[in-house]
């Protein structure tokens, strides 16, 4: 039985009433048993904001990006998404637990991107971009293969809209993943380590196109990441994480050339040297 915690109350709007930022953590608590990984966390991404999340194995950044995909829930606090909460929702004036058509309806404007591609091995590109376009927002198949054709245009990968996934490299289909996740028009888009299984000679190909989906769209980002300069060069802000609290939050060009916290400055450091 998971515990309740003293921070975890219902609220019906962010705590101050009006907020405009588009991805709100307030005060939350996420544990594994005895292992608290987020440690009331409190912060926020404003619409268009890229944001990209720092620090040590463990120190609670992937949890994050599952929570706002609710693949996890958390065990305290509250998790606003463009005003909405992930625990709870209003229903005849009153506040009651989220249900799942609440939960799907926020989900639906978050799209992530994983380490690994999960792409469907027996559907060609094309199917795997168009499926939940299709089954899921009911788009027609022909405007969702329009589009299909256009995000294979962004993503460099125009001519393999038939073929499968086992016929691409691994960068190949982290690209097509890119543009799965495009292709339900989120608001959000999340990374989590999208080029950390890939052989190093494909990375920057992956890299170069989520530069370009950054910098020409105004998606919201929040981006996990070891690679630092494309960290440094897509993001307005850098969160340096360890033990599930945010220890030292800037610009990127202050977090990596100026961290104010050893912790930030030795965690740069490993990194720079792997
Ligand atoms: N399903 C789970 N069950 C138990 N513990 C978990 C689970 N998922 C994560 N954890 C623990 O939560 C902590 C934070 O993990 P998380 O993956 O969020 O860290 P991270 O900062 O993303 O690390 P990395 O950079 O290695 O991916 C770790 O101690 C991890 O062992």
């Amino acid at each position: 039985m998971q515990q309740s915690d003293p921070h975890d109350q219902p609220a019906a709007e962010p705590a101050d009433g009006s907020d405009d930022a588009y991805i709100r953590f307030e005060q939350v608590v996420k544990r594994y048993g005895d292992n608290v990984v987020l440690d009331h966390l409190d912060f926020r991404v404003a619409e268009g904001e890229r944001v990209t999340l720092i620090g040590p194995s463990g120190s609670g950044k992937t949890t994050i990006l599952r929570l706002l995909m609710t693949l996890e829930k958390a065990n305290g606090g509250v998790i606003w998404v463009n005003g909405d909460s992930l625990s709870h929702m209003r229903r005849g004036g009153k506040l009651v637990p989220a249900d799942e058509k609440h939960l799907r309806s926020v989900r639906s404007s978050i799209g992530m991107v994983f380490q690994q591609f999960n792409l469907f091995p027996n559907m060609t590109v094309r199917r795997n971009i168009t499926e939940a376009p299709v089954h899921v927002l009911g788009v027609s198949q022909d405007e969702a293969d329009q589009r299909a054709g256009e995000l294979l245009e962004l993503v460099g990968l125009a001519e393999k809209i038939d073929a499968h996934p086992t016929q691409l490299s691994g960068g190949q289909q982290q690209r097509v993943a890119i543009a799965r996740a495009l292709a339900m028009r989120p608001k959000v888009l999340l990374l989590d380590e999208v080029t950390s299984a890939l052989d190093p000679e494909l990375v920057a190909g992956v890299l170069d196109v989520l530069r370009n989906i950054a910098t020409t769209t105004d998606i919201t980002m929040l981006c996990v990441t070891h690679e630092m300069s494309f960290a440094r060069d897509v993001s307005h802000r850098v969160l340096m994480f360890d033990q599930g609290r945010i220890v030292e939050e800037g610009p990127p060009a202050q977090i990596f050339s100026e961290p104010r916290e050893e912790r930030t400055r030795s965690f740069l450091q490993a990194v720079l040297e792997d």
